[in-house]
């Protein structure tokens, strides 16, 4: 890992920072807003859906830059359905060791 790499804990700190405004629900923040939306849960799995489509199309071009891009809108969304559903990033650690 190079000194440009951030470390793993990113998504962590992620996870985090989407628990903190479930609780919080400061004004002026997307995620907030994602878990008071007027569509309940539909909010974000309609997004969850956009950037799934989004990412495959980048992929499909070839497209690097748009496919991190992409991915990040992607990851982003699924950690905040997980913590919607009370999920952890912890459970989806687990589930994937599991399969090793
Ligand atoms: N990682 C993200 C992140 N990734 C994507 N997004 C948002 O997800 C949306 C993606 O939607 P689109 O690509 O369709 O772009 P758009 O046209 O702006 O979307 P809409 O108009 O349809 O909402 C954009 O509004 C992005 O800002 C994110 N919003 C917040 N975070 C992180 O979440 C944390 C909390 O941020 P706040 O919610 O701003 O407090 C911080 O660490 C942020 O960096």
């Amino acid at each position: 890992m190079d000194a440009d790499t951030p470390p793993p804990e990113v998504l962590d700190e992620l996870f985090d920072t989407i628990e903190d405004r479930k609780e919080t629900l400061p004004e002026g923040s997307y995620t907030a807003s994602l878990f008071t939306h007027e569509k309940g849960e539909n909010a974000v799995l309609e997004k969850l859906g956009e950037e799934t489509t989004e990412t495959i199309l980048a992929a499909k071009d070839d497209d690097r830059e748009e496919l991190l891009a992409e991915s990040a809108d992607l990851v982003y969304h699924l950690l905040v359905v997980l913590a919607m559903e009370e999920a952890s990033l912890d459970d989806l650690r687990t589930e994937l060791r599991d399969r090793f």
